[in-house]
C-alpha cells in the first residue's frame, strides 16, 4: 500500500489548520509525524481517516483518490487507532474486536464463524487472547490501546493510522505497543509526541509546525538542535544512543541551557 498526500489543506472559518501538505507513506513503512502542541497533527490525521474534509488537495490510497471511494471501501483499506480509547456503554472485549470486521460485511450481516476466528487471531497477536469475554470499560490504558490495535487488525487494512497511540501509557506499554506495531509490519503513519520514541521506530519523520510540514528524512536528518530549538522551542543535547544506534535526544531545561 502506497499513500500520498497531495497539497492538502483544511480549515475552519476563516482561519487556515493545515495548509498545503505533502507527503507520502511508502509500503511498509513507519512514518512518523511529530510537532508541537496545536501544530496540526490530528487535523492532519482526521483529514486523512475522512472524519473532516479538505479544503483543498486530497488523500491516494494506491492512487486512488480517497474522497471517490465509499467510506466502507475505505475501512477496508484504512484502520485507525486514536488516542480517544474511551467508549461508551459496557461492551466485551471481542465486541471491541468484531467492529474491525463491520467493513468487510453487508448491513446486518451476521458474524460468520470465519469473522470470530479473524478477530479472535487479531486478539492473540495482542497478547489478550485470554480477555475476549472481558469488559472493555474495566481494562487498563495500556490493555485498551492493545484491543484497538486488535480491531484494527481484525479490519484487515493494509495503511494503519495512530494518533498519539501511547499517550496516557506508562513507558513499558509505550514500548510494547510500539513493538507491537512494529512488528506487524504494517504500512504506518503516527503522530507521536516522545522524539526517542519517534528515532527509533520510525522509518521516516514529518515535522509540521503552524500547519505546514518544515522538515522530513530519516530520523538522523530531522533530530537536529537547530530544527528542535526553531520548531518546539527547547535546547536539547542530541548523541547517538550506544545501543540502538539512533539519535537519542536529551531535553535541557532552560537553567542549564542558559549556562
Ligand atoms: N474544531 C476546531 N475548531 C477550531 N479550531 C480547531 C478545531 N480543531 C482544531 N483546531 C485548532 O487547530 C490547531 C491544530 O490542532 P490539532 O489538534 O490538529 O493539533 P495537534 O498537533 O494534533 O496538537 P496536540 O499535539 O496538542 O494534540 C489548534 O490550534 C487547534 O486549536
Amino acid at each position: 500500500m502506497n499513500i500520498k498526500v497531495e497539497e492538502l489543506s483544511f480549515g475552519i472559518r476563516d482561519k487556515s489548520l493545515i495548509e498545503a501538505i505533502s507527503l507520502e507513506i511508502r509500503e511498509g513503512e513507519f512514518v512518523g509525524l511529530i510537532g508541537p502542541n496545536g501544530s496540526g497533527k490530528s487535523t492532519l490525521l482526521k483529514n486523512m481517516y475522512r472524519v473532516l474534509k479538505p479544503d483543498m488537495g486530497g488523500v491516494y490510497l494506491n492512487g486512488q483518490n480517497l474522497s471517490r471511494m465509499t467510506h466502507k471501501e475505505t475501512a477496508r483499506q484504512m484502520a485507525v487507532v486514536s488516542q480517544e480509547a474511551n467508549v461508551a456503554f459496557d461492551f466485551t472485549v471481542m465486541d471491541i474486536v468484531m467492529m474491525g470486521r463491520a467493513p468487510h460485511k453487508r448491513m446486518l450481516e451476521a458474524d460468520s464463524a470465519r469473522d470470530r476466528e479473524i478477530a479472535e487471531q487479531a486478539l492473540a497477536r495482542v497478547g489478550l487472547g485470554h480477555a475476549a469475554i472481558s469488559s472493555f470499560s474495566t481494562l487498563s490504558g495500556g490493555e485498551k490501546q492493545r484491543v484497538l490495535i486488535a480491531r484494527a487488525l481484525a479490519q484487515e487494512a493494509g495503511f494503519l493510522i495512530l494518533d498519539e497511540p501511547t499517550n496516557h501509557l506508562d513507558i513499558r506499554y509505550q514500548l510494547q505497543m510500539m513493538d507491537l506495531v512494529k512488528t506487524l509490519q504494517l504500512t504506518s503513519l503516527a503522530a507521536l509526541h516522545d522524539l526517542n520514541i519517534a528515532a527509533y521506530y520510525c522509518d521516516r519523520i514529518y515535522v509540521l509546525e503552524a500547519g505546514r510540514i518544515v522538515a522530513s528524512g530519516t530520523p538522523d536528518e530531522v533530530l537536529q538542535q537547530d530544527l528542535l530549538r526553531r520548531v518546539f522551542g527547547v535546547e536539547t543535547q542530541i548523541s547517538r544512543h550506544p545501543y540502538t544506534g539512533k539519535p537519542s535526544t536529551t531535553y535541557l531545561p532552560e537553567t542549564i541551557a542558559n549556562r
